[in-house]
Formats: structure tokens, C-alpha cells, sequence
């Protein structure tokens, strides 16, 4: 079990609510702002009146697997982990944790935007760097900077972005220098040595509050809903008729990727988020269509779009249109 940075640390009965840390990574700042959806009275952070304590007591783990497993034996009530950037794409290690072991469901989401400092010990030179530390999304969206910059350097990857920073200042570092957040340089007494060294100004990153399952939050009308669907043997049109069950509902699809299962090559799951609740008939009967015709269908959750973007519901696939044609079938099978 990771020790609890000080500044993030609660005694009592406050909920806890593990991140990807050490204090200053991206997660944290996610972190932050999702922790009022796990204790939604109090925000984290914020003292109340008297002596209490925060109201959610943040944990920082080491790595995504270890936050998730926090979750899944019961330690923390929820955590908040990194699962894709609009540059480099998902967090893969996150679809897995999520796909596989004791089920786990997406409570909410938030996005950060994501802009990188290059942080190292004061009097540190550019010319003099020869290893950077960072994270691999991190690396990959600052390789064009560091291309041109620090032509000389080697970037090796670390668990997080504050890993790095909090290894150069704890001296076990074997890297000169480290890609971080603009946070991170204050927290570990670091120097800015550049800042803006993003490859793509307008990078963001969507961060998911992950707890142990239980009953979606009521749908608001601007909700998404995250699933994995292990298919029963591949055939041609498979991918089309997993597309299908979306389509003929109405039900549009924001993500849709393929994951290796782990269980032999050519062996693949489908990761989806698609727009609507599990509430909503269209969505559900998608979802009955998917468990019909798949293998097994993992629901990961319905929750609140952090853009707040209402779904446009097409003509004929409202939950009134569902009721409608039920009723219907229903007259026709009655014979009235
Ligand atoms: O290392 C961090 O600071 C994180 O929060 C992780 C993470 C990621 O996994 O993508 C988050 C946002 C950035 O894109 C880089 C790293």
C-alpha cells in the first residue's frame, strides 16, 4: 500500500479514493474534481466547519492495476485512472483492468487539458540532459519537442508523469530531467526548464472514476454508457453485426476498439462507449441484442458525459416509441 502524500491524507471515516500518483500527476487533478461524485456532500479538499476532515481521502497507488485493486478488495471506494488522450489514443492498461478480473463499473468522467512542463534539478542545463523521465503517453506527446530540443536525450518511461519528477527529487532517478505536468515542478521543488513542450496545444485527457458495482445514477439526457463485448466465434460481419445492434436503435457509438483477450493470438474483445443510459430502451435493447449474440458482455457502467452534450434520440427510437411498438406487438399477439 502506497504512503499517503500529506497533503492528500484523511483520518476517520472519510472515503478514500485512490489515483494514478504520486502527488502532481494529471490523475490527481482528475482526482480532485471527481472526488465530489464518490462523497457528493463535500468536496475533497474542502474543510468543513470545525475540526472535520476532508471529505474524501485521496491515495496515491504506483500504477493503474494497483489503484484498481484497492477498488476491488474493498480499501478504497473508488479510483480514478487515466483512460484516453485525444493524441495517443487509450490507456490500454486501463481497458484491461477493466475488461478483466472482478467487475468494476465507471461511476463518472472528467477530462483535463494536458499541457507539459520539462522539469530537473535547478542549475540543470538543456545541453547537459542526456535522459528524460517520463510517462509513455507523456513521451509520445512531447516527441516532437524533444526531437528538436534535446536531440542528445534518450526518454525512459515511467509509471507517471510526478514518478519521474518525484525520482529526480528523491535522487533515485537515473534520468537528468522529467516530463510533468506544470504542477509537479512546485510540488517537488523542481526548475521549469521549458513549459509548453506539448506536440498538440489542445490535448486532453479523460480520466473515469472507478468503483465496485452497483446501480448506475439516474440519466440526465447527456449520459454515456461503456461496455466490453467478447464475441462468440469470428465469422464475416461479425464487427458489422455487433455495429448493428447500435445502429438499428439509434444508438451512436463514441469509441469502439479492439483489445487482445490474452487468451491466444487473433483472440480479441471490443471496448465501446456509445452515447444514452442503460435506462433508456433503445440502449438496453442493444445491450440484450449484444448478450444474445456474444460470448459475454461486460457492462462497465452508465454515467454523465463530462461535456455535458444532451444525446440527439433519433425518430423512432425514444423510449416512448418503445413502449408504443411493445404495445402493439402486444395487440396483435392478443388479437385485439
Ligand atoms: O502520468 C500522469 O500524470 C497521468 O496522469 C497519466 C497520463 C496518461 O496515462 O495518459 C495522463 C495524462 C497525460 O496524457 C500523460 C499521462
Amino acid at each position: 500500500m502506497p504512503a499517503p502524500d500529506d497533503h492528500t491524507a484523511a483520518a476517520g471515516p472519510s472515503p478514500r479514493l485512490a489515483f494514478l500518483g504520486p502527488a502532481g500527476t494529471f490523475t490527481e487533478q482528475a482526482a480532485r474534481s471527481l472526488a465530489p461524485k464518490l462523497a457528493p456532500k463535500l468536496a475533497t479538499g474542502q474543510q468543513a466547519s470545525g475540526d472535520q476532515k476532508p471529505s474524501v481521502a485521496l491515495e496515491p497507488c504506483s500504477t493503474v492495476t494497483v489503484a484498481l485493486d484497492l477498488v476491488r478488495s474493498g480499501e478504497v471506494a473508488g479510483a480514478v485512472v487515466p483512460i484516453e488522450n485525444s493524441v495517443e489514443g487509450s490507456v490500454p492498461v486501463t481497458l484491461d483492468e477493466l475488461a478483466t478480473g472482478d467487475p468494476l463499473v465507471i461511476a463518472a468522467e472528467a477530462t483535463v487539458p494536458i499541457q507539459f512542463s520539462l522539469i530537473a534539478r535547478p542549475g540543470t542545463t538543456l545541453e547537459a540532459i542526456t535522459l528524460v523521465g517520463t510517462h509513455p503517453h507523456a513521451a509520445a506527446q512531447t516527441r516532437k519537442w524533444v526531437a528538436s530540443n534535446l536531440p542528445q536525450a534518450r526518454v525512459v518511461h515511467t509509471n507517471s508523469t510526478a514518478a519521474a519528477g518525484a525520482g529526480i527529487a528523491d535522487g533515485t532517478a537515473t534520468w537528468d530531467a522529467a516530463i510533468t505536468s506544470p504542477l509537479a515542478a512546485d510540488h517537488y521543488q523542481l526548475q521549469t526548464l521549458a513549459q509548453g513542450i506539448e506536440d498538440n496545444a489542445s490535448a486532453e485527457t479523460r480520466f473515469v472514476l472507478v468503483t465496485r458495482p452497483g446501480a448506475p445514477a439516474s440519466p440526465t439526457g447527456a449520459d454515456k454508457t461503456s461496455l466490453v463485448a467478447f464475441i462468440r466465434t469470428d465469422h464475416p460481419g461479425l464487427l458489422l453485426e455487433l455495429l448493428e445492434e447500435f445502429a438499428l436503435r439509434g444508438v451512436n457509438l463514441s469509441r469502439i476498439e479492439s483489445r487482445p483477450t490474452g487468451a491466444g493470438l487473433g483472440r480479441y474483445c471490443f471496448s465501446i462507449d456509445c452515447e444514452g443510459h442503460i435506462a433508456e430502451a433503445r440502449v438496453g435493447e442493444a445491450l440484450m441484442g449484444l448478450h444474445r449474440t456474444c460470448d459475454d458482455v461486460r457492462f462497465l457502467g452508465s454515467y454523465p458525459r463530462a461535456d455535458g452534450v444532451r444525446t440527439e434520440v433519433e425518430k423512432g427510437t425514444g423510449d416512448g416509441d418503445f413502449r408504443e411498438a411493445e404495445s402493439w406487438l402486444a395487440s396483435l399477439r392478443n388479437g385485439d
